[in-house]
């Protein structure tokens, strides 16, 4: 028996709640945590009306320790199930256990919120509340992560280290996949991953759910293109001449596609003529399918086995994204545009029980979306081998080959099998593409490869109408919880910079009675997918998110993205801004810029803005001059790489710039994310 066989058949997919919407952050009726807090069921959260002891704490406590919220009660506590839990149970313990991970805080400076969460116990099954999750996250620094307090079932999961720190595929990347996997599947010294997410959808209406293309989606077409490199083939204008069979082609109908993008145009020739490819496009501008169209019709007419089960798969194409809900989402376009043929696409990620996992790789497999390191893993454990390979794609490329990825990017192509460079087919898609990443990128590609620059390398997206807010650190929630008032129920990401912010500002919406979820590295991996599809499905209209949710993630009816703490680089900025205003759509990004840690991105922001044709506050133009002095700043000129660096010299560089202290929240709690 295979160690991986030592789990068994998948015990959990998402549980049903014995109190339809009992997630505290469900906004709606029967809520734990909001009939704990507020009487009222009923009323609109929009009014704002909750008074929670956040209101007074807001300068200098809350998050800088001293107050925050007190009498949180949740329906945490005493009757968690932690054979549902991939983190053990720490979310079972009784709510003393918690708090301990919360005093922990406290004693380090930095615990605002000692919160007496007490548990009512109104969740049947304690396990998905977000509001749970949201005290693991924190706890890491904690009670959680020393196993102090708790007892009985809480001690169990606290006794693992605290709480399942696996939320996020970096964390493992950095060199400890075996703790990856530790945590995951009991290989080595941690409880077992039992996760096993719900089943795609199989009604075909659901299969191919898409959202409408936007007002300005025929304005794509007056995007310049710039492809460089030799004998770029011709585009194409129409899906008719991309020469799709014709299951494909019907799929692509069905998903509501009717002309493609910029980037499709020029992608799908350039890699059906077998070109590699590094292709740069603005965020919602179809990227993914760019590259799943042309792969899916190789395979297709090259009458690619349909695959069944076997000990050992030989994938013809591996796709990578740096996160796990990204890559799920990748998957599910590959399933939707394969669907009725025999190619089969399947999904590793961590976070999930690694024994379904491979069972469900070992089914067949021709398409192999993945994180970093459960692909390396699954790779590592001779369930994949590498001789079919066609088609490398990386996703997100110039994030999956930065500091954080790279020595992964490296370890995968120099696998056992893995075809050179010269032999398999290399793809790489981002909306950015900083200078130093592009010279990396091309040691994975041919040296002839082409460059595909659909608008402005790195710029944003024209689409969202971008507003910067000059803000001091503790005016923030009220600003937030102003704007959120403006916003409504229409869907809006709220982007912090650590974890420990997103649990924080989760809870301060949720008292102020915003439905609000939360989405980051520390969270369990079905907390992240339930939060997800609660703001999916609207149920909970405002997400609070780290950096994990900040690129590809493509959520219909997203209309606003909140910069609640600036990111600390420009890249990230717009990837993040990229999650509304997609495929035509238009949208509206608000950042919270606060000059006494945000000066040094005001520059890169100035050209962002200058570029995307948005007004630039003079308050803003003001600190970038005076920051980096106006010798060569020159934010209305030519700002980006524009086009490929093996033009060489043929965009303006600007002198590198300190990067942006997080002095917001202390950074050491974020690692990777
Ligand atoms: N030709 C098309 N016609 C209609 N809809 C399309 C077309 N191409 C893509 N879409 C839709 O547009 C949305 C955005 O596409 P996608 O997620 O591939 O963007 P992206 O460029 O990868 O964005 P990001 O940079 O954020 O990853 C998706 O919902 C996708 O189904």
């Amino acid at each position: 028996m295979d160690e991986w066989d030592e789990v068994q058949t998948p015990v959990v997919s998402i549980p049903s709640f014995g109190n339809s919407g009992s997630s505290w952050n469900s906004g709606g009726q029967q809520s734990s945590f909001k009939s704990s807090i507020n009487d009222n069921e009923g009323s609109s959260w929009k009014s704002g009306s909750g008074d929670f002891g956040l209101r007074g704490g807001k300068r200098g406590r809350g998050s800088r320790g001293g107050g925050g919220f007190k009498s949180f009660n949740s329906g945490i506590g005493e009757n968690g199930n932690s054979e549902d839990n991939e983190g053990g149970s720490w979310n079972s313990v009784g709510g003393n256990g918690g708090f301990g991970g919360r005093g922990g805080r406290g004693s380090r400076g930095r615990g605002g919120y000692r919160t007496s969460f007490n548990s009512e116990t109104e969740n049947e099954n304690g396990s998905d509340d977000g509001f749970k999750s949201g005290f693991g996250g924190s706890g890491r620094r904690g009670g959680f992560r020393r196993g102090g307090g708790g007892g009985g079932e809480g001690a169990r999961g606290f006794g693992r280290g605290g709480g399942y720190r696996g939320g996020n595929e970096e964390v493992f990347s950095r060199g400890s996949m075996m703790e990856q996997e530790g945590n995951g599947d009991g290989v080595t010294a941690g409880p077992k991953v039992v996760y096993v997410p719900p089943p795609p959808p199989e009604e075909e209406s659901s299969v191919f759910a898409h959202y409408e293309t936007g007002i300005n989606f025929d304005k794509y077409d007056d995007i310049l293109v710039d492809v460089s490199g030799s004998n770029s083939p011709k585009a194409i204008m129409t899906f008719e001449e991309a020469g799709l069979c014709e299951s494909l082609s019907r799929n692509v109908t069905k998903s509501g596609y009717v002309k493609p993008t910029p980037v499709q145009k020029h992608g799908i020739p350039i890699i059906s003529a077998g070109r590699d490819l590094m292709a740069c496009a603005q965020t919602g501008s179809g990227k993914t399918a760019a590259f799943l169209l042309p792969i899916l019709q190789q395979l297709m007419s090259d009458g690619v086995a349909a695959s069944k089960f076997s000990e050992v798969q030989e994938p013809e194409a591996i796709i990578v994204a740096p996160t796990r809900e990204l890559i799920n989402q990748i998957y599910l376009e590959a399933r939707k545009f394969a669907y009725g043929t025999c190619v089969r696409p399947v999904v590793v990620y961590g976070g999930i029980n690694t024994g379904y996992t491979i069972r469900e790789v070992l089914k067949g497999c021709n398409v192999l979306c993945g994180t970093p390191g459960r692909l390396l893993d699954i790779i590592g454990r001779g369930k994949v081998g590498l001789s079919k390979l066609r088609y490398l794609v990386l996703d997100e490329a110039d994030r999956m080959l930065d500091m954080g990825f790279e020595p992964d990017m490296r370890k995968l192509v120099s696998s056992p099998g893995m075809p050179a460079k010269e032999e398999r087919q290399t793809l790489m898609f981002s909306a950015t593409y900083p200078e130093d990443i592009q010279r990396l990128a091309a040691d994975f590609l041919k040296t002839d490869y082409l460059f595909l620059a659909v608008g402005v390398v790195g710029g944003a997206c024209s689409d969202v109408e971008q507003h910067i807010i000059q803000v001091d650190q503790y005016s923030k929630r009220e600003q937030l919880l102003e704007l959120l008032k403006t916003t409504g129920t229409e869907r809006t990401m709220v982007f912090v910079e650590t974890k420990r912010s997103a649990d924080f500002i989760a809870t301060f919406l949720c008292q102020e009675k915003v439905p609000t979820t939360s989405i980051h590295g520390d969270r369990e991996q079905r907390e992240r997918e339930k939060a997800l599809g609660d703001f999916r499905s609207g149920q909970c209209p405002v997400l609070v998110a780290t950096s994990v949710a900040a690129r590809g993630l493509d959520i219909e009816h997203v209309q606003h993205v909140v910069n609640f703490d600036m990111p600390s680089s420009i890249d990230e900025y717009v990837h993040r801004i990229g999650r509304t205003g997609r495929c035509g759509n238009t949208g509206r990004a608000v950042s919270f810029f606060n000059p006494e840690s945000d000066t040094p991105l005001a520059r890169s922001l100035v050209k962002v803005l200058a570029g995307a044709q948005q007004e630039v506050p003079s308050w803003l133009e003001e600190i970038a001059f005076s920051a980096h002095g106006t010798t060569g700043f020159n934010p209305y000129g030519k700002v980006f790489a524009s086009t490929d660096t093996r033009k060489g010299g043929s965009f303006q560089k600007e002198p590198p710039q300190p990067a942006v202290q997080n002095t917001s929240a202390a950074a050491d709690d974020e690692e990777w994310e």
